[in-house]
């Protein structure tokens, strides 16, 4: 195991935004969980208290002029932080990490994407993440044309996603480039029109690591149908959510007209 005395397994998703990363997770976390794995979901930066403070500061299109060098540091400093709080732990207790981006966006994004010097790059990851390292990453593809009509669907780009076409350009090219370095640890997968079929990509890259994976590819599980439900699943959480969020506006306007 990549960190010594582990008897879990650190898997990340990695790739430019929109290409599905947060969507396979959930499938994969549900099959994990159905074959008696614990799975840690996890995303970064975030994922803790200081993390997700964090995360808000970085990724809020009001900071116009943040430095390139502040930005990488928030990035580390929120590393830093699920490494020690959430991810070394739940490796030694034996449960499987899902972690959505992983030290590689930070070599894509500040390195590639801003131009850093890479060697810095490198010296702050092992600085942040202090001995952890992912047993396998998956690293998504999605056609540009594919990932922008997703994200006309989504609401609100942050910082980074206003960061423009060149930028994430690199952003890509830097992912290419970890790739054909660390073909051991970086499994390419395709992100394709059918969510399942992406699905039994992701399950065969994670295969060597986690024998869950192979084993659902192998005995006939029903993986569209794990696909379906899940999509259920997720739907039904953003309305709870959408009607969470109305219900406590309601009392807020109630407010508003009354004063
Ligand atoms: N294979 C796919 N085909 C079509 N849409 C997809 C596919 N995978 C994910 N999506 C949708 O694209 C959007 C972005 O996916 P998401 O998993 O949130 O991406 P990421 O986490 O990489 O930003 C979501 O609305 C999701 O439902
Ligand atoms: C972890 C990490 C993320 N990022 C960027 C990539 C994303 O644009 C953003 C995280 O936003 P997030 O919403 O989690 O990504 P996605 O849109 O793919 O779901 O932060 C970096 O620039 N460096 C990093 O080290």
């Amino acid at each position: 195991m990549s960190t010594g005395s582990n008897k879990g397994t650190f898997v990340t998703f990695e790739g430019g935004d929109g290409a599905g990363k947060s969507t396979q997770i959930r499938f994969l976390a549900r099959l994990l969980e159905e074959r008696g794995r614990e799975v840690v979901r996890l995303r970064e930066p975030g994922g803790t208290a200081v993390g997700e403070a964090l995360r808000a500061v970085v990724l809020d299109p009001a900071h116009k002029v943040m430095s390139d060098r502040a930005e990488l540091l928030i990035y580390e400093a929120a590393r830093a932080q699920i490494v020690d709080e959430v991810i070394r732990p739940a490796l030694q207790r034996g449960a499987v990490v899902l972690c959505d981006r992983f030290y590689d966006s930070t070599v894509a994004y500040q390195g590639c994407g801003r131009g850093i010097d890479a060697a810095f790059i490198d010296a702050a990851n092992r600085f942040a993440c202090d001995g952890v390292a992912p047993d396998v990453t998956v690293l998504l593809l999605a056609s540009g044309a594919a990932v922008r009509s997703r994200m006309d669907r989504r609401a609100g780009a942050d910082r980074l996603e206003l960061a423009g076409d060149a930028f994430h350009r690199r952003v890509a090219e830097g992912f290419d480039q970890i790739a054909l370095a660390e073909p051991e640890r970086v499994k390419t997968v395709e992100s394709r029109v059918h969510r399942a079929d992406t699905f039994r990509a992701v399950l065969k890259a994670v295969s060597d690591v986690l024998p869950e994976a192979a084993e659902a590819l192998a005995d006939g599980t029903d993986l569209d149908g794990l696909v379906t439900d899940e999509m259920a699943a997720k739907r039904a959480e953003r309305l709870a959510a959408e009607r969470a969020a109305r219900k406590a506006a309601a009392p807020a306007q109630g407010e508003a007209q009354r004063g």
